[in-house]
């Protein structure tokens, strides 16, 4: 038999770093009266100046971040994730020596490259989201390369269909829709005092009175309260059926997660990890036992290559991932993994009232449930089976 030297894949010639607005990646990037931006609970809400709309300190501040790299045979991997310019100068100026000239199937050598070479000013953040992006652009090229989608590169579907919870503000109309379980947004915190709590469990009595008894109805906190305020709306939430409680506190007070998880009633479920990062950070989560659920987003938390360590560490722990919403990437990794046995997806109407791609208008092809469900024939093309919308006005500050 003729033994075939392995010479690799056609190396990679350019990495490129654009920015975009209008949602997409940058998802809470909205118009005037979408409801993702409508007196939602954060920890700024403690200015009166701030309460009101998150964009008004700057949540959509940064814009989408999107990754191109070329390999030598003229193949394109790209992903989208938070970022913007900031996160190209990142990429162009600090990242892509890691890339250019390599053989794209060294991820995990590229990762550490990544990851190392920027710890001294990185670790989360923008500069774990610039590595996500660099990492999900690698694993489409890779992809595109060996013509098979992401999540065979995985080890494969273990399910034959993607089931999803919906995020927005009108969960009955998500039931109706499919869906198996609605997250509300929080819209009082501490700052709205008794009032503000006895008003966020009146919006949640009035869900559940809509959708039943059994339909999943979740809270996402989005880093709002303090360990008192989440104990006590909890303990309120609870007679309405409350199936999680999530992001209540500072990603940074680890300690605070595990005392949240001591209070809330038995059977309610804590989780969080949205705005962590890598398997260190999502070990600390496990092993001061903080949570349930966790909910790593693949564009923020290192990309695939780290998605792949934080989940594996968090099945040793016998603990649930389920990704933060971030449309294909995590769709594809979902659906390879038995400890993810649901996926997220945001309604990005801005009513609620209609599935919409999450990340439109970035995503050409981007598949979206029916019925609250995604056949995993869906999710069959190469790569992570998206082309980028190149009609959009895209911006590279930082061309080389
Ligand atoms: C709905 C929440 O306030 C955030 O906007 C949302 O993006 C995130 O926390 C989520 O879990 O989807
Ligand atoms: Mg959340």
């Amino acid at each position: 038999m003729v033994r075939m030297e392995y010479t690799g894949l056609p190396r990679i010639k350019h990495v490129r770093a654009f920015t975009v607005r209008g949602g997409g990646a940058d998802y809470h990037d909205q118009g005037e009266g979408h409801w993702i931006d409508d007196h939602i609970a954060t920890p700024m809400a403690r200015y009166p100046e701030y309460r009101q709309s998150r964009q008004s300190f700057g949540i959509n501040a940064l814009g989408t971040l999107v990754v191109e790299i070329e390999a030598e045979d003229g193949t394109i991997g790209f992903a989208v994730t938070t970022g913007g310019e900031p996160a190209c100068f990142l990429v162009e100026r600090h990242l892509a020596r890691f890339l250019e000239g390599r053989n794209p199937a060294e991820y995990e050598k590229i990762w550490d490259q990544m990851y190392f070479s920027t710890q001294y000013y990185g670790r989360k953040g923008l500069v774990v989201n610039a590595i996500s992006g660099v990492d999900l652009a690698l694993w489409d090229l890779l992809g595109k390369l060996r013509g098979e989608p992401v999540h065979a590169l995985l080890g494969g579907a273990v399910r034959d269909e993607l089931q999803f919870y919906a995020t927005g503000s009108r969960p009955d109309l998500a039931k109706d829709m499919g869906f198996i379980g609605g997250k509300m947004p929080l819209h009082h915190g501490p700052a709205g005092g008794i009032e503000g709590l006895r008003k966020n469990i009146a919006e949640l009595a009035t869900m559940r009175e809509r959708v039943g008894p059994d339909f999943w109805l979740m809270l996402d906190c989005w880093m709002a309260l303090d360990v008192d305020y989440a104990t006590r709306l909890a303990l309120a939430a609870n007679e309405h059926g409350l199936k999680w409680i999530e992001e209540a506190i500072s990603p940074d007070d680890y300690w605070g997660y595990a005392a949240l998880k001591r209070n809330v009633p038995r059977g309610m479920l804590v989780t969080t990890g949205e705005h962590e990062a890598t398997r260190w950070g999502f070990r600390m989560l496990l092993e001061m036992d903080c949570c349930d659920i966790l909910q790593p987003d693949v564009g923020w938390c290192g990309g695939m290559t780290e998605l792949l360590k934080i989940s594996a560490l968090a099945d040793a722990h016998g603990k649930l991932v389920v990704p933060h919403g971030s449309s294909v990437y995590s769709y594809h990794f979902v659906i390879t993994r038995h400890n993810s046995p649901f996926a997220e997806f945001l309604m990005m109407h801005p009513a609620s009232s209609e599935v919409v791609p999450m990340f439109h208008p970035q995503l050409i092809g981007e598949p979206v449930p029916v019925n609250g469900r995604l056949r995993a024939s869906a999710l069959d093309k190469p790569g992570f089976g998206v082309e980028l919308n190149r009609d959009l006005p895209m911006h590279r500050p930082y061309a080389r």
